[in-house]
């Protein structure tokens, strides 16, 4: 099949890419590198350099590369910062989506496996969290990304655009061969800021918040390896080949760790290097964070047989440790 995936250059989107070529598919990229690197992409795989905002770009980039599915990364990612610039994400999330859908319907009714998030469920109420858990986002970004599931049905049952949409929780790891990795514009990711301060390019770690309803007072999450995901849409893209219907799907391992447990995992992967144990500092709660959000993936695993290869933290964090460590700038290196 040829896929078109839109945030293609980003870091999830760059290992899917890989996993999609490895998996005997095609691919071509649309995405503005407004946070994607170029870089990322394997020589050969043709890049659309188009923003979503541009309607029309998107539909000559369906028309003139015919895809048989898109695989929809491209978003703003940034919980804290969807509070703080509520505009720009409902902008870009949304409207970026709702013009890709848009195109969709205008040409070949083409299948969609979306990146939707965690976030969606906000305080959730039950843990593990199944797909039908109440959605009740408790940040502008969780927002964009229910709402674009909401535009992805509705855009179904009036066109049969079939989906699936892939609800991820916290991803990280890299590639264990270290050659591409996590290189975000604004770095906000626990383990990625973990990772860069180990390395010494920040003083110390900033813990938002301990009085949280935890076991240790600080946010519990689902790490899930970037790998293991990118193996969720190549199965998923496959089951809509297949016919199969529309689905929503959580990706996590089901089992959660707090900050303070990832900081540890983080000391215990640098421990006996030449790098110092992490600095802390407890600081505010971040705006928009729930307290707990850990997966309920059994869904995924009985109905596309999903099944995660990286379960520990540390050999997680260890696959991202080679790349940060081995490319200390990122893409630039
Ligand atoms: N990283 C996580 O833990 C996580 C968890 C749940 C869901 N997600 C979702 O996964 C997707 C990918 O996340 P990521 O961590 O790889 O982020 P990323 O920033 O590395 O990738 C996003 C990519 O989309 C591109 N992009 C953004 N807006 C665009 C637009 N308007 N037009 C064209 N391209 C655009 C960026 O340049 C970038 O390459 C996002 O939809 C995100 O919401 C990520
Ligand atoms: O320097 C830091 C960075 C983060 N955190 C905390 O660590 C946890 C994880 O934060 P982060 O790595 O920023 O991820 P999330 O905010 O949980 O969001 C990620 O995971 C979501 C799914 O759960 C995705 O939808 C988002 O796109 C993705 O950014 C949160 O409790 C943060 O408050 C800190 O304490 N200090």
């Amino acid at each position: 099949m040829k896929i078109l995936v839109t945030g293609g250059a980003g870091y999830i989107g760059s290992h899917t890419v890989r996993a999609l070529l490895g998996a005997g598919h095609s691919v071509v990229v649309l995405d503005n590198l407004s946070s994607g690197h170029a870089q990322a992409l394997p020589e050969g795989v043709p890049l659309v350099k188009a923003d979503l905002l541009d309607q029309a770009a998107v539909q000559e980039a369906l028309s003139v590369h015919q895809p048989d599915a898109v695989v929809h990364f491209a978003a703003l990612i940034e919980v804290g910062e969807s509070m703080s610039q509520p505009g720009r994400y409902y902008r870009n999330n949304v409207v970026g989506s709702l013009n890709l859908l848009t195109a969709i319907a205008q040409t070949r009714k083409i299948p969609i496996v979306f990146s939707s998030t965690a976030a969606l469920y906000g305080d959730a109420e039950v843990s593990p969290i199944p797909e039908d858990a109440p959605k009740q986002p408790t940040s502008v970004y969780g927002e964009t990304k229910l709402m674009t599931e909401q535009m992805i049905q509705a855009f179904e049952r009036a066109h049969g655009i079939r989906s699936i949409r892939l609800r991820y929780f916290n991803v990280c790891g890299a590639v264990p061969d270290g050659s591409i990795g996590e290189d975000h514009v604004n770095k906000t990711h626990l383990i990625e800021l973990a990772l860069l301060t180990a390395l010494g390019q920040r003083e110390k770690m900033m813990i938002y918040g301990d009085d949280y309803p935890t076991r240790d007072g600080t946010c519990i999450r689902d790490y899930i390896h970037v790998l293991d995901l990118a193996q969720a849409h190549v199965l998923a893209v496959e089951a809509l080949a297949q016919g199969a219907g529309s689905s929503a799907y959580n990706v996590g391992l089901g089992h959660g760790f707090t900050v303070r447990e990832v900081l540890d995992a983080v000391d215990a992967v640098i421990e006996g290097s030449d790098y110092a144990p992490l600095t802390r500092e407890l600081a505010p709660r971040r705006a928009g964070d729930p307290p707990s959000l850990v997966a309920d993936s059994s869904s995924i695993q009985q109905s596309l047989g999903w099944k995660p290869e990286y379960v520990d933290l540390q050999g997680i964090i260890q696959t991202a440790w080679e790349w940060h460590r081995t490319h200390p700038h990122g893409f630039q290196d």
